[in-house]
């Protein structure tokens, strides 16, 4: 696991996120338990873990919409939620957010406006996303996958720096999640950093790095080979069941050179 002194070798490395002995209650429940990680700048972190495990309560401490008990998080450098990172930082959350009785030119031209970017980003953002054939149509009118991408394109205005998205494949057949992953990785060869949250494994796969979540602690933060190769497994839902009967996780995270791309 990352100690205090791992998240701190992050800033020296330049991460883009680090969280540095996070603890989070909902109502009065402990949901996040002196979690530590870095994000490192232009990658794809995949963070992964069951249900109810504390995915989503990292990413709203991430964008700095969730209280927090203690703990510190830094975002390209600055506190989480600090009111310049509102361009730099895109969020996508579970649900769609878009208005249903606009078209989807008009949701992202309101979004960009609110958001105080490029007028050129709507068509910049709707070619990038493939919505250029539904563009003129109500939002209402489409399939939940081509609402969710449209929530991806309002993220993508402004050319945030980081993205944090939350579950973006769900309830996507398996020709879009291609799709979708090709995005995020032009995204990440374009210095993006993205963090996304899944509870489908075989994603895993096409991270540059996990965080494997389980009762709101982290059961490894690795490449996913680093992962594989610790829990002997060639299958990331395999190499998770084993951190899980292991009990007490003996992965150390790994420098970012030792990275593959
Ligand atoms: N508004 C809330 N009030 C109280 N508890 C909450 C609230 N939202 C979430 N929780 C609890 O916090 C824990 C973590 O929830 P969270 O949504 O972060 O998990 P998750 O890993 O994102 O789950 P999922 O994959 O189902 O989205 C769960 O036990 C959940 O019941």
């Amino acid at each position: 696991m990352m100690n205090k002194s791992d998240a701190a070798s992050g800033a020296a490395s330049g991460a883009a996120v680090i969280v540095e002995q996070l603890h989070v209650k909902r109502g009065r429940v402990p949901v996040l338990d002196d979690l530590s990680l870095a994000v490192p700048r232009g990658r794809i972190v995949g963070l992964l873990g069951p249900s109810g495990s504390g995915k989503t309560t990292l990413m709203r401490a991430i964008v700095g919409v969730q209280v927090v008990q203690s703990g510190t998080i830094e975002v390209l450098g600055v506190p989480a939620g600090t009111r310049a990172l509102r361009k730099r930082v895109g969020y996508v959350t579970q649900q769609a957010s878009v208005y249903d009785d606009l078209t989807v030119r008009q949701n992202l031209a309101y979004f960009r406006r609110i958001l105080g970017a490029p007028a050129s980003d709507v068509d910049r953002v709707i070619e990038r996303t493939d919505l250029g054939s539904v563009a003129a149509r109500l939002a209402g009118s489409l399939s939940g996958g081509q609402r969710s991408r449209v929530s991806l394109a309002a993220a993508l205005l402004g050319t945030p720096e980081v993205l944090v998205l939350d579950e973006p494949t769900v309830g996507l057949d398996p020709v879009l999640r291609v799709e979708l992953w090709g995005l995020f990785r032009s995204l990440a060869d374009d210095g993006t950093t993205l963090l996304v949250s899944s509870h489908v494994m075989d994603e895993a796969k096409r991270c540059d790095r996990l965080l494997l979540m389980r009762d709101g602690a982290l059961l490894a933060d690795d490449t996913v080979r680093g992962v594989l190769e610790v829990t002997g497994t060639d299958d990331v839902e395999q190499a998770f069941l084993r951190l899980i009967e292991r009990g007490e996780p003996d992965l150390r995270p790994r420098l970012e050179t030792e990275a593959p791309r």
